[in-house]
């Protein structure tokens, strides 16, 4: 199998490291062409992921026609808002039985629409093409080779296993899972309720809260899962809880650092600016989930605090009272 990672922010790149330690040759494409001479002579990417050594068979092109020539797996990496339109530019060049891998971790603002929706509807591809790649994966601990496992989930079990064996290497390990629709919720919900978990801990408060915002946002990831299609049990696994611990407790996070900002009283522009272009997708994605959800008549109080903490003017503290406030019920 060939790979081409399209996208070197810093999850596209440590992707791209994992797959070519999985012996599987892989170019990696970068919008500029500087980032992409860095990568292929230097073999680092000093914008996302400073100070790691990436493998010398690694190259990178700022080409998507040279990257896509001949690959058989074309794995999405860049943000969630972005790709639409980045695949549009791309469709013609992938071949007509390459596997689409996403990484993306988010709901479409307008549409509403998952990331294999979004490649399923822009490439013309069956579900059975498109996969997505979801579990506790922070980038920078994955490119220093960090243990970490994953789950890879297709409704073509065969080639999630296709793509399992083309980035196991010794430290990182994809389970197969056929449940699309779980692990791409999972992924997108879990980046709100680390915005929410970062906002607490910002606010000076500690682990009862931070383990309640957890527990609660789990629970409500499951019954917008469920209303969707998704499986119960695949939000007890890696896509799901395991994904959430490690984003919500991780001072790595994009995420989490962006509501811990807002947490400590800065303002929507001053966390933005304090990105360094990486993106933090449970800003955009919180008001999608929170659409989702109410579509499909499914109740999501954190998600709706963090939309209108982030979206509406909340303070954080006013956002703790409305959710404390809110009337009693069963657990
Ligand atoms: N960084 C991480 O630890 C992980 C990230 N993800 C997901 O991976 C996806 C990609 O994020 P990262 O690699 O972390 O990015 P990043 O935040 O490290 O960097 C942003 C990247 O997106 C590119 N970009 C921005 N706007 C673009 C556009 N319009 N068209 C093409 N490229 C554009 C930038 O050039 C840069 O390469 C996100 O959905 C994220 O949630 C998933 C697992 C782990
Ligand atoms: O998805 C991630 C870890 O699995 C990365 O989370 P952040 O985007 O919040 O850094």
């Amino acid at each position: 199998m060939r790979a081409a990672v399209m996208g070197s922010g810093s999850w596209g790149t440590a992707m791209a490291a994992v797959l070519c330690d999985a012996g599987t040759p892989t170019v990696l494409w970068a919008r500029r062409p500087e980032l992409a001479a860095r990568i292929t002579d230097d073999h680092v990417n000093p914008d996302y992921l400073p100070g790691i050594d990436l493998p010398a068979s690694l190259s990178a092109v700022s080409s998507a026609r040279d990257a896509l020539d001949g690959a058989d797996l074309v794995v999405c990496a860049v943000p969630s808002q972005s790709l639409r339109a980045n695949l549009a530019g791309w469709r013609d060049q992938i071949g007509p039985d390459a596997t689409l891998l996403s990484l993306a971790k988010g709901v479409e603002s307008d549409t509403l629409k998952r990331m294999t929706e979004v490649i399923a509807e822009v490439t013309g591809a069956g579900d059975d093409r498109v996969a997505v790649l979801s579990g506790p994966n922070l980038a920078r601990e994955v490119a220093q080779r960090q243990p970490a496992a994953t789950v890879i989930a297709c409704t073509d079990e065969q080639r999630a296993q296709r793509v399992q064996d083309a980035c196991s290497t010794a430290y990182f390990r994809p389970y197969t899972n056929i449940d699309v629709i779980g692990c791409e919720i999972g992924g997108a919900v879990k980046n709100v309720i680390a915005l929410a978990c970062g906002m607490a801990s910002g606010a000076g408060l500690g682990e009862n809260t931070l383990a309640s915002i957890i527990t609660r946002g789990l629970a409500e990831t499951i019954r917008l899962g469920e209303a969707l299609g998704a499986r119960a049990e695949t939000f007890a696994g890696l896509a799901g809880v395991g994904d959430l611990v490690a984003t919500c407790s991780s001072p790595l996070s994009r995420n989490r650092s962006f509501g811990s900002r807002l947490g400590e009283g800065r303002s929507l522009v001053e966390a933005q600016e304090a990105t360094n272009g990486q993106v933090a997708e449970g800003v955009k994605s919180c008001s999608s989930v929170r659409a989702l959800a109410a579509a499909h008549d499914v109740e999501m109080p954190l998600t709706d605090a963090v939309h209108r903490v982030c979206h509406d003017g909340l303070g954080v503290r006013d956002a703790i009272v409305a959710l404390l406030s809110r009337s009693t019920k069963p657990e």
